[in-house]
């Protein structure tokens, strides 16, 4: 038996066109168009393609997009008056600081310096309030998209037992507060966690975000469960032809070991093709969200949590 696939791909793309309708609406009704702000300190290159991507879907969806790249060596006190700027412009209404930030700066302060209502990463310390304590919230783009595709799969999550694998701000605890919030029975496993085998066996839902490719192997999951798979660890690519300068290319994999997983799970993430443009599309969401709220307008239904 293998798995459905969970066509995350698919489902953005009809994310995308509901905030597409929205954009158009929000132009014509009331002359205003979304803007979103996103601020790249230093050249990593996947955060360079995650940026550029989202660039390209933001204008792609009718909105504006505003990229600011300022170089690693930058100060913490510069890129705070940067964002000081982008919480007081009118045309922004989302600001996305890309992480991880370079080590000199406090991610903590410049991460809840930015206006809450313009937080479209959720991941100001008011946002996790609100959001830990089941009110109005901007949610973070991954677990959200992680949500989003396991209610279009269960229906209802209630009752369901959840395993989340992995406990950072920005992926794991979040992603327990929504599965929660839908009354999952949700246990957190870490780098700490005894028994994580059996922990993940028991779990009728299985979200891993872990950042180590393919941990996660098929027997350490229950016959017919759901996994979703939020890693994106690019690794050597042996089998592949050499590229022309002699050096070996690379592939995506996620922290499920996709071909054991297959066999096993009933329904299962794909990597690439998975959460990962479910992200970018709830980034979009967000920031037409915002734009709502931030002009006393209805919000749109379907694109927030
Ligand atoms: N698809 C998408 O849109 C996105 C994908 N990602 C990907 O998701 C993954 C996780 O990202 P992120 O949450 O930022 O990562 P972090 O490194 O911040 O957190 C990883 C978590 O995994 C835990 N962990 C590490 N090793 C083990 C282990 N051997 N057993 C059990 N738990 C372990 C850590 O535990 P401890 O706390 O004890 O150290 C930690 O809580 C990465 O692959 C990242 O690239 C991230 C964001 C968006
Ligand atoms: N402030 C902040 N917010 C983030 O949301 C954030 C961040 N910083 N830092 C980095 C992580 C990572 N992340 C991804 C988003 C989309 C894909 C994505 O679209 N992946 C494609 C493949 C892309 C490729 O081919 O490289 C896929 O999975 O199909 C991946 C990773 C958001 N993050």
């Amino acid at each position: 038996m293998s798995a459905t696939l969970l066509d995350g791909k698919a489902f953005a793309a009809t994310l995308r066109s509901k905030v597409s309708e929205h954009v158009s609406g929000l132009k014509e009704t009331h002359g205003i168009t979304p803007g979103l702000a996103v601020v790249l300190v230093g050249e990593d290159p996947a955060s360079e393609v995650y940026v550029r991507n989202k660039a390209r879907q933001t204008v792609e969806t009718g909105m504006q997009s505003f990229e600011h790249r300022l170089p690693a060596e930058t100060s913490e006190a510069d890129l705070l008056v940067l964002i000081d700027q982008l919480n007081t412009d009118p045309a922004v209404h989302g600001i996305l600081v890309q992480l991880p930030l370079p080590g000199h700066m406090n991610a903590d302060l410049v991460i809840n310096a930015i206006e809450p209502a313009k937080d479209v990463d959720g991941f100001h310390i008011s946002n996790v309030g609100l959001l830990g304590t089941g009110q109005k919230a901007m949610v973070p783009c991954t677990p959200l998209g992680c949500l989003m595709l396991l209610r279009d799969h269960f229906g209802s999550l209630s009752g369901l037992n959840a395993v989340v694998v992995g406990r950072s701000n920005i992926v794991g605890k979040p992603m327990a507060q929504l599965l929660l919030g839908d009354s999952c029975t949700v246990t957190i496993a870490h780098s700490r966690t005894k028994g994580i085998e059996a922990l993940c066996r028991s779990a009728d839902i299985l979200v891993a975000a872990v950042g180590r490719p393919e941990m996660i192997k098929g027997d350490w999951i229950k016959s017919g469960a759901t996994v979703i798979d939020v890693g994106i660890n690019r690794i050597d690519a042996p089998e592949k032809a050499l590229r022309e300068d002699g050096t070996v290319k690379t592939r995506l994999v996620g922290d499920v070991d996709f071909d054991s997983a297959v066999q096993i799970a009933g329904a299962i993430t794909p990597v690439p093709g998975g959460v990962g443009p479910m992200t970018i599309a709830c980034l979009l969401a967000n920031t037409v969200t915002a734009c709502c709220r931030a002009n006393g307008l209805p919000e749109p239904q379907g694109l927030t949590a």
